[in-house]
């Protein structure tokens, strides 16, 4: 194409806009003179095809608007840079490390820089300077008769770092083929091995006939440079890698899964780990990175399909092996309703809903996340979930003890009838029974449970208006309003409180250490039955919650369990930390 400057000044494009819109181009002038030279040697058919091709006014079209944009004189079509998102990501991140001091403008830019639509129109603009949206055309295919095949003769410097490709032998031809290109492992970036190329070398050695592992052995004995004589494959592969996250809610341990096309290229991870899902090409084995990793290779994880697969047939086989289901295990749980004013009262919650084997039916895998920012002004409530007795109120308690103007607890609701000396909407709001459980009928109350003939509960409307009120709203609920409070809307922090050994248990809550450490009214005596039911409830809420929980903390020793929860508030504040990706869109 031509690049030489018929179209660079103003004067010539109003020229060729208005008379000739086809002026021809000089380099499709010298192709059609070099056609009328040597037109002897094709054939009548091809030598028509190709006139009418160079002569046709829409190729002339095209190469003119190609013309007009590659010699665009001007600096203004040059992208400053092609990163933008990257800038975006990290403006985001310095903002929200200094929300407290945001003037309102600052404010202001913070949350328009988080809102999808600037965020996709500056990714539209990496994609264009990056020019990343040329077609990618199909490889021209080769003739039956061809008697020649492409060979491609690739030549890699064999180093530590691993090839990052797999092979397997073909099961139609019995050829050996690529069965795998790690995205960003060295076969990757050498842009020159593809999935389904065949190997008919490695280091001059004709490897027809010859197994899989025939071909790593000759691979591992080389020294220095590994050549491979390839025969490319017709298929198109893919190369963009996609943006998806997951958060894992299993531990995956490549070494231990007998199925793993390559043990070599599996990736490691546990339960909580944010991966980086670079290409679900194949159905069962998506390939990833772990996020925040440097290694740029790609690594091997089963696929959502496979996993639900595998713990569907882990469940029959437990349910053949006749195991006991994990939720019968446990008794009716109690808890504490703790009044602002510090009393407690006990009461039973859910207890109509005792079992909890509908929730077993989830199968979690993995959940697509997003990066949420803190937004100025609006908290996300923090909500301590634990088995009853681990020390949940005890953390609460003394979290709003630091900033009582900063950190609120909704006021319960309950139906008794109300005490001399005692204000509606101080310790309780007072309300008759038909409304309240209207109310609980309708979904508005997160937890309720009844105790001496009376209601007692939480609605969700109270944690709203905490929220909306520029306060942090902390919650110590019952585990299975988990299912309510998780919401786009209320957006929360789930804290586990998880307790510690049994031994330490008694340690820290035996007899001499039974008293309170905050506040001797809520002090609390423990026996063993008691040690235990905190032990097996805890069993029971990580087998059932444990996807849901932001972080956990375990509650041995009190101070540096609240210092933890102090650090959790304080992250909540001034970092984005990743959410359901649904919440963020
Ligand atoms: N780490 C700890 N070391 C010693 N004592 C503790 C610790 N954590 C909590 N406690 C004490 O254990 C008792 C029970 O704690 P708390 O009332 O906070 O439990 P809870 O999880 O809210 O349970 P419930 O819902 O039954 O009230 C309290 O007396 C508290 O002071």
């Amino acid at each position: 194409m031509s690049t030489t400057g018929e179209m660079s000044s103003d004067k010539d494009e109003k020229t060729s806009d208005s008379e000739d819109r086809f002026t021809p181009d000089p380099v499709i002038g010298k192709l059609l003179s070099c056609l009328e030279k040597e037109s002897g040697m094709l054939l009548e058919e091809d030598l028509a095809f190709l006139n009418v091709m160079f002569n046709s006014k829409s190729l002339h079209a095209l190469v003119n608007v190609y013309n007009k944009i590659r010699n665009g004189t001007s600096d203004k079509l040059i992208p400053v840079l092609s990163s933008s998102i990257d800038v975006l990501a990290d403006v985001l991140e310095d903002l929200a490390r200094k929300t407290y001091r945001l003037s309102e403008d600052g404010k202001e830019l913070f949350q328009l820089l988080q809102k999808p639509h600037l965020q996709s129109l500056l990714n539209v603009h990496d994609v264009v300077a990056q020019k990343d949206y040329y077609p990618r055309l199909p490889e021209i295919p080769r003739d039956e008769g061809d008697e020649e095949e492409t060979i491609k003769i690739v030549q890699l410097v064999k180093s530590n770092e691993p090839l990052g490709a797999t092979i397997k032998k073909d099961e139609a031809t019995g050829k050996i083929v690529i069965a795998r290109v790690l995205h960003g492992g060295a076969a990757d970036r050498s842009g020159l091995i593809h999935v389904g190329d065949e190997v008919v070398e490695v280091n001059n050695i004709n490897v027809e006939g010859k197994t899989p592992n025939d071909v790593l052995t000759i691979l591992q004995n080389s020294e220095g440079t590994i050549t491979f004589k390839l025969v490319p494959t017709d298929g198109k592969y893919s190369i963009r890698e996609s943006r998806v996250r997951v958060r894992a809610h299993f531990n995956y341990d490549s070494a231990n899964d007998p199925y793993i096309p390559c043990k070599e290229a599996g990736l490691d991870f546990v339960k909580g780990d944010v991966l980086h899902i670079v290409s679900q090409d194949d159905a069962y084995w998506w390939q990833a990175r772990k996020e925040g990793d440097r290694n740029m290779r790609a690594g091997l994880i089963p696929s959502r399909a496979l996993q639900e697969r595998r713990i569907v047939y882990e469940r029959e086989q437990m349910g053949k092996n006749g195991e006991e289901a994990l939720c019968s295990s446990v008794s009716a749980s109690s808890s504490c309703v703790v009044t602002p004013g510090g009393n407690k009262i006990k009461k039973i919650i859910y207890d109509l809903a005792e079992c909890d084997d509908f929730d077993r039916e989830q199968i979690a895998t993995y959940e697509e996340v997003a990066k949420l920012y803190p937004r100025p002004g609006i908290y996300r409530p923090i909500v301590l979930i634990g088995a009853p007795g681990v020390g949940r109120n005890e953390l609460k308690r003394r979290l709003i003890d630091t900033d009582p103007d900063k950190y609120r607890t909704p006021t319960p609701y309950t139906t008794r009838p109300m005490r001399p000396g005692e204000e509606n909407g101080k310790e309780y709001y007072f309300i008759p029974r038909e409304k309240m459980e209207e109310d609980i009928e309708a979904g508005k109350f997160i937890e309720f449970g009844e105790y001496k003939g009376n209601l007692y509960g939480t609605s969700a409307d109270s944690v709203k208006e905490i929220v909306n009120s520029g306060k942090v709203c902390i919650l110590n609920p019952h585990f299975q309003a988990l299912k309510m409070l998780r919401t786009p809307q209320l957006k929360p922090y789930i804290v586990y409180i998880k307790p510690p050994s049994l031994e330490a248990l008694k340690e820290t809550r035996g007899a001499m250490h039974a008293r309170s450490t905050f506040d001797a009214n809520s002090s609390r005596g423990f026996t063993e039955e008691e040690f235990e039911d905190i032990l097996k409830s805890a069993v029971k809420i990580e087998f059932l919650y444990d996807h849901f929980f932001d972080e956990t903390i375990v509650n041995a020793d009190l101070a540096s369990a609240f210092s933890q929860l102090l650090a959790a508030a304080n992250r909540l504040e001034t970092e984005p930390l990743w959410v359901p990706a649904s919440w963020v869109q």
